[in-house]
């Protein structure tokens, strides 16, 4: 019989010893048509695998995790996500934190499945967090949520998204608007669950007032909060302080195409991915 496998540490406790050592930037892998073609490589899935490892290899040991936007391999088809289930496995091994960008969201019965595949103990996709879309109300994410801490990984719950648009649906309602709900049931959630928090939150770097708008501590979500938005969406140090101030602790800047365009040598990827991340720390 082989071992049995050790169980893994929560989500929180895992992200905050690799943000420790590595600090707090959160890479995108967004291998847009574009970017391939930039990097000389095919619109392909053999282009997008040969770019998604060289940015495993190169930003990953820089990067508190690595964020692969799951639209970029789906646009592939099976051969896509033959890639992604390679990166994720990869990363896995080389010991780097992935978060599968595919903003999930069903009721609850067809949720389950979705939990079982990006979250579940030995599925081909499964990744250490999933973001998550709470359309259709915060309660039927359950199934991801509670398989997230069974399995000592992370969700992070759309709460105010970084694109203007959003805003017409996250914002109205001052104090009962939909991203406060979500910010407070988020919390409510980590209280319950105790330890390191396994449900964070995505807000994004270019909202300005974002700790305000949520009428929330942040500090009291006890919970990551991923701030995509930076570089290519025009937000820097400023806005991440405009937006977060005294919770900028428990933020993970996130940064795609701005990084990326770095590429394809691995020592500038590299360094792009660094300065970025000593700029905003
Ligand atoms: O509110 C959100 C939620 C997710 N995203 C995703 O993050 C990256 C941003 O890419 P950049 O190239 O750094 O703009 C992308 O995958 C988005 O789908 C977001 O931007 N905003």
């Amino acid at each position: 019989m082989p071992p049995e496998a050790a169980p893994r540490a929560p989500f929180g406790e895992r992200l905050a010893a690799v943000r420790a050592a590595r600090g707090s930037l959160c890479v995108g892998i967004d291998p847009h048509p574009a970017l391939l073609a930039a990097w000389g490589l095919e619109d392909s899935p053999a282009g997008l695998e040969r770019f998604s490892l060289a940015v495993l290899d190169a930003v990953g040991p820089v990067s508190a995790a690595l964020k692969p936007q799951v639209a970029l391999y789906e646009r592939h088809g099976a051969r896509g996500l033959a890639v992604l289930e390679t990166l994720l496995s990869r990363a896995r091994d080389a010991g780097v934190l992935t978060i599968a960008d595919a903003k999930r969201g069903d009721i609850g019965s067809t949720m389950q499945a979705y939990a079982d595949a990006w979250l579940g103990e030995d599925r081909p996709l499964a990744a250490d967090a999933v973001t998550l879309n709470p359309y259709l109300g915060f309660e039927s994410l359950r199934p991801a949520i509670d398989l997230a801490r069974e399995t000592g990984r992370g969700v992070f719950v759309l709460a105010l998204t970084s694109n203007a648009e959003g805003q017409l649906v996250q914002h109205v309602g001052g104090d009962s608007s939909v991203a406060r709900s979500i910010a407070h049931a988020a919390a409510a959630e980590n209280r319950r669950a105790g330890g390191a928090g396994h449900v964070g939150l995505v807000v994004g770097a270019t909202i300005g007032d974002a700790a305000h708008r949520l009428g929330l501590d942040l500090a009291a979500l006890n919970g990551p909060i991923l701030a995509p938005g930076v570089g290519a969406q025009g937000a820097g140090t400023a806005e991440l302080r405009a937006a977060f101030g005294d919770a900028l602790p428990f933020v993970l800047p996130t940064s795609s195409r701005a990084i990326l365009a770095a590429g394809p040598g691995a020592a500038e990827l590299r360094a792009a991915a660094e300065r970025t991340r000593d700029e905003l720390a």
